[in-house]
């Protein structure tokens, strides 16, 4: 029997790293919008804006045109950043075929509607099954072999198992779940944690520091998720805890690189220059106060870090006013 063939949306670093697995279990095609990226991913098997000289697998073929990228795909790969994601499925739209699988790839929340980019691909594109693959990920460490995991959320199991095949390698375990919502909320929120996680390390807090700022946050990002629908244990899983180490503590992380050069004293400005690759982090900081306060979850930390990236408020006194507030029991009661 023929294999699903596989499309991807999106020529940043996620999407190629993960078209780049695909191709190993089948017929893949990643769509870019950028021409230069996809001349060099045909000829040369390699994406240098985004992965250096890391060599991608050699049977992966990429386009620029979008139609040419859907109309051919029995399984569809949103890769694109969350604000580019409802224009991007739009356009998809006219030329998809009915009733093909879309993995949404994406760590980030609609901004204005506050929705989870699952909801925007049900809106868009009803009548497709969706899901979400999340989990500690990041894009160069899968392209250069080094073992990780994922996990696959859909509300069908049997279709999950029939895309993990797909989607995963030896050394890229994809694990299945039917928590959509827990896990796509897990991976949206890690972001603004892992950005709380830099104020510390670019104060030179410490590792203790650290380790406390990723546990209390794991707190809160389990208690807005399991408000928000998500069940308790997913928070634990992969794209919970397992995200949260790998963000929090990588030096690879985007996210964690703003908390670190916010707190050096640099602006969102400068910043974003450097990077040149989006912190997903920096935009849901807004939206995830919004979600809080939606359903009557406190969150500190979360609340700090938004002080600092939407309201000015320097990263200094941040620190010094988390620490002021007193701890209450570890497990009940809403302080961090
Ligand atoms: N890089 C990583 O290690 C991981 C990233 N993710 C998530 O994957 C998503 C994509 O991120 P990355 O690939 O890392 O971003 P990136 O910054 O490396 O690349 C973004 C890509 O999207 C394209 N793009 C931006 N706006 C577009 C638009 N309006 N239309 C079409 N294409 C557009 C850019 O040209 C670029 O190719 C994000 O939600 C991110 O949080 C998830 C797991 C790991
Ligand atoms: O999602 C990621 C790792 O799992 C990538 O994190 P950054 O977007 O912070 O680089």
């Amino acid at each position: 029997m023929r294999q699903p063939k596989v499309t991807v949306l999106g020529g940043g670093s996620w999407g190629t790293a993960v078209a780049s697995v695909a191709t190993r279990n089948t017929e893949t095609l990643l769509w870019a919008r950028d021409a230069d990226t996809v001349t060099e991913l045909n000829e040369r098997h390699t994406n240098s804006r985004y992965l250096d000289d890391l060599p991608l697998h050699p049977r992966l073929r990429a386009t620029a045109d979008l139609q040419e990228a859907v109309e051919t795909a029995d399984v569809l790969v949103l890769g694109v950043p969350s604000h580019a994601c409802r224009a991007v499925l739009t356009e998809a739209a006219d030329h998809l075929r009915p009733w093909v699988p879309i993995v949404s790839l994406v760590k980030g929340l609609e901004q204005g509607t506050r929705s989870r980019i699952t909801d925007v691909v049900s809106e868009v594109l009803p009548g497709h099954p969706v899901g979400v693959l999340n989990g500690p990920n990041i894009a160069r460490e899968i392209v250069q072999g080094y073992a990780a995991a994922a996990t696959l959320a859909m509300p069908d199991h049997h279709l999950a198992q029939s895309l993990q095949r797909l989607l995963s390698s030896k050394l890229y375990r994809v694990y299945t779940s039917t928590d959509v919502t827990g896990v796509e909320v897990a991976g949206a929120l890690k972001n603004v944690f892992a950005i709380a996680t830099g104020f510390g390390d670019g104060l030179e807090a410490g590792d203790n520091t650290r380790a406390m700022v990723i546990t209390r946050s794991l707190r809160e990002l389990s208690r807005l998720g399991v408000a928000m629908g998500g069940q308790e244990r997913t928070f634990s899983g992969l794209s919970g805890m397992g995200d949260l180490i790998a963000t929090c503590t990588s030096p690879h992380s985007r996210n964690r690189r703003v908390g670190v050069r916010l707190a050096q004293g640099r602006t969102l400005e400068e910043i974003a220059a450097e990077l040149k690759q989006v912190a997903e982090g920096v935009k849901s900081s807004s939206v995830v106060m919004e979600l809080a306060d939606h359903h009557g979850v406190d969150m500190r930390i979360a609340h700090e870090v938004d002080a600092v990236i939407n309201h000015g408020q320097p990263v200094e006194h941040t620190y010094r006013g988390l620490l002021r507030e007193a701890p209450s029991h570890e497990f009940h009661g809403d302080a961090w």
